[in-house]
């Protein structure tokens, strides 16, 4: 069983266990019961987690610096960095980045080897950075994970700091984390200082008028998104303040000098790449935010290229400009082809935060002379900013409804759907183990299902960490529906995979596709993989690419094969037929609890 992203606290889950004699590997239990969602649901952690902050140290002591901690979704000049730097600016004393490396973490997350290896990449490029503007960026490793408050207060104090800096993380574990953080600190009069910085529109700011709650449906989200941003949109767009040098002087600190010499590992023990993978992830997705932003303007400004369809470097020469006929201009009428250059693929840089959504944002507003968001004009541009406002939205119910973080479905009524491969609290604890996956299973995360877009899609996501939304779409669709497998399964799938992971969009995609989450694909309205194959890949390309058994196929075979032709050719029969699929999904979800 693959490891899954949901990490509720271990305290409030499943049974309670005697205390193990020696150290056990850290196994968490990562869906909750639905009673544990039910109680973190009634008091959101990212509600208490606003009320510590109410209750901080006001006045504290100017200490020796001030420390900005750096999380995995920061990789650039964000807000809380820039306040740090101005409050170090405005005391006459060093700001410090510190970044903690926390495994333990990454096992309860199902964080992959490749978005760690993607961290370390662009955080050595930020070392670099920041040290030419004689700021240290230290990391440490902290185990366990539970006392990582604990020992970053005590960092702070052999530092002498007494104001602390980051930016909120809003997954359950990390918000707990950050209430436990502030409610040590007062008593070492400590000042946690926390900024909201990944979306646009800070979750906990738009809610239905009519009853106060957040929005569970995207649509109305959008539309109070639209009002409340453009009506403020310089404050909304705000780009955080560059952050400002340290004195040269704190090289010669006998406290801060020897910061400067902790070397970013080239991997986290337990999470290593082969050479190969490493080698490929770092020519398909160059780290730092020079590389972000030229991926960004060759959106803008370039036509899409076939060439571009595979595991290539999203920088390579040949790219033509066009200002009508960008990727950006086009992307309203086909960001759904997969079979085309379609798509920004700034998802790893938004997810760890490589570049700024607020920049992007003021960047092609400026390009297109564009005043005030508007989603159904602009061209493509409309239809691409409506697809980044979803981002907003899921980290939105991620704060909002936090059972979604522990493992839950939204619409716990089905939660009694019979899977193949159940996802229940004991079997999701414990590392991910490809022996008790299905025979069904193995073959979807494979790529042989004998669904040619299915098996494209999950062949390039095994060689790119990465594939096209709509895809995402048709797999997720097509374990959960056709070969009925618990959609955590195929969510863990992905956090261990991809190189954007990223939990709130993740689990919303996921619980879309299944029927399960906030505004999802209603269950009877299941994709004909056959029929959204040839919407998605017209030309075939992207199949023959991914598929090489199918590369001589042409015409509507290609999508839907007859018995005859994948036998002669080697490739995979189907593992169930749409229909049988479909009334087999339709009986279960109809009434949950029957086979
Ligand atoms: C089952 C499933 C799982 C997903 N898992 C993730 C994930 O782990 N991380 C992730 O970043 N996205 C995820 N997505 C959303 C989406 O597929 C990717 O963001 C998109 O494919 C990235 O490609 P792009 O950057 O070229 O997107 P573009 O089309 O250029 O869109 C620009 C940006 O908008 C945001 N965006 C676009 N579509 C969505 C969406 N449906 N939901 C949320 N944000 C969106 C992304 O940040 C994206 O980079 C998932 C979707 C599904 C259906």
């Amino acid at each position: 069983m693959s490891k899954r992203p949901h990490s509720p606290q271990e305290s409030d889950i499943g049974t309670k266990r005697p205390r193990p004699a020696s150290p056990k590997p850290f196994n968490p239990i990562k869906v909750a019961t639905p009673e544990a969602a039910a109680a973190v649901d009634a008091n959101p952690p990212a509600k208490q987690l606003v009320e510590a902050l109410g209750d901080v140290v006001k006045n504290p002591d100017k200490g020796d610096c001030v420390v900005y901690w750096m999380r995995m979704h920061d990789l650039r000049n964000n807000r809380a960095f820039s306040n740090a730097c101005e409050q170090a600016r405005r005391d006459e004393i060093p700001v410090i980045v510190l970044f903690v490396f926390s495994p333990q973490d990454y096992i309860a997350h199902d964080r992959g080897a490749r978005k760690i290896d993607f961290t370390l990449r662009n955080l050595a490029i930020l070392k670099k950075t920041l040290a030419d503007m004689d700021i240290p960026l230290h990391t440490v490793t902290y185990v366990p994970r539970k006392k990582i408050p604990e020992k970053v207060l005590n960092l702070l104090g052999s530092l002498g700091c007494k104001r602390l800096y980051a930016n909120i993380e809003y997954e359950v574990d990390e918000l707990r984390r950050d209430i436990k953080l502030c409610e040590l600190a007062l008593p070492q009069r400590v000042q946690i200082n926390l900024s909201h910085n990944k979306a646009i529109v800070e979750p906990g700011v738009i809610f239905a008028p009519s009853s106060g709650k957040p929005y569970a449906v995207y649509s109305p989200y959008k539309k109070q998104w639209l009002k409340i941003v453009n009506d403020k949109l310089e404050h909304y767009l705000e780009e955080a303040a560059d952050p400002t040098a340290n004195d040269p002087s704190v090289r010669e600190s006998e406290t801060f000098g020897p910061l400067f010499e902790t070397e970013i590992p080239s991997s986290i023990p337990g999470f290593e790449l082969d050479d190969a993978d490493k080698t490929k992830m770092t020519e398909v997705w160059p780290a730092g935010e020079s590389a972000a932003r030229e991926i960004l303007l060759r959106f803008l400004n370039t036509k899409a290229r076939t060439s571009q369809l595979g595991p290539v470097n999203p920088l390579a020469d040949g790219a033509e400009d066009a200002a009508k006929h960008n990727r950006v201009v086009k992307y309203g009428g086909d960001r759904d082809r997969a079979d085309k250059d379609t798509t920004s693929r700034l998802s790893p840089y938004f997810s760890s935060g490589v570049i700024s959504v607020r920049e992007v944002f003021r960047t092609t507003m400026r390009l297109f002379d564009i005043k005030k968001i508007d989603v159904n004009s602009n061209a493509g541009v409309g239809t691409w900013f409506s697809e980044i406002i979803w981002r907003d939205f899921y980290t939105d119910v991620l704060a909002s409804f936090p059972r979604v973080s522990m493992g839950r479905p939204f619409q716990e009524k089905f939660s009694a759907v019979v899977w193949e491969n159940h996802q229940s609290p004991e079997e999701s604890r414990g590392p991910a183990s490809k022996d008790s996956d299905s025979e069904a299973l193995s073959r979807w995360k494979q790529g042989k299902t004998g669904v040619p877009i299915v098996d494209a899609a999950m062949r390039c996501i095994k060689e790119m960490g990465w594939v096209h939304n709509r895809p995402r779409m048709i797999v997720a669709m097509y374990l959960t529906k056709h070969l009925m497998i618990d959609w955590r399964v195929g969510e863990r799938y992905f956090m261990e995979n991809l190189i954007d992971g990223d939990l709130a969009s993740n689990d919303g995609g996921w619980q879309w596709s299944a029927s399960t989450g906030v505004d999802p694909c209603p269950y009877f309205r299941i994709f004909n993989p056959h029929s959204q194959s040839t919407k998605t890949d017209p030309s075939g390309d992207f199949i023959r690419y991914w598929v090489p058994e199918l590369s001589k196929v042409r015409g509507p075979d290609l999508h839907t094969p007859s018995t005859s032709i994948v036998d002669k050719l080697k490739y995979p029969r189907p593992i169930i037929e749409h229909k049988e699929a479909r009334e087999r999904a339709m009986r279960r979800f109809k009434n949950p609890g029957s086979t």
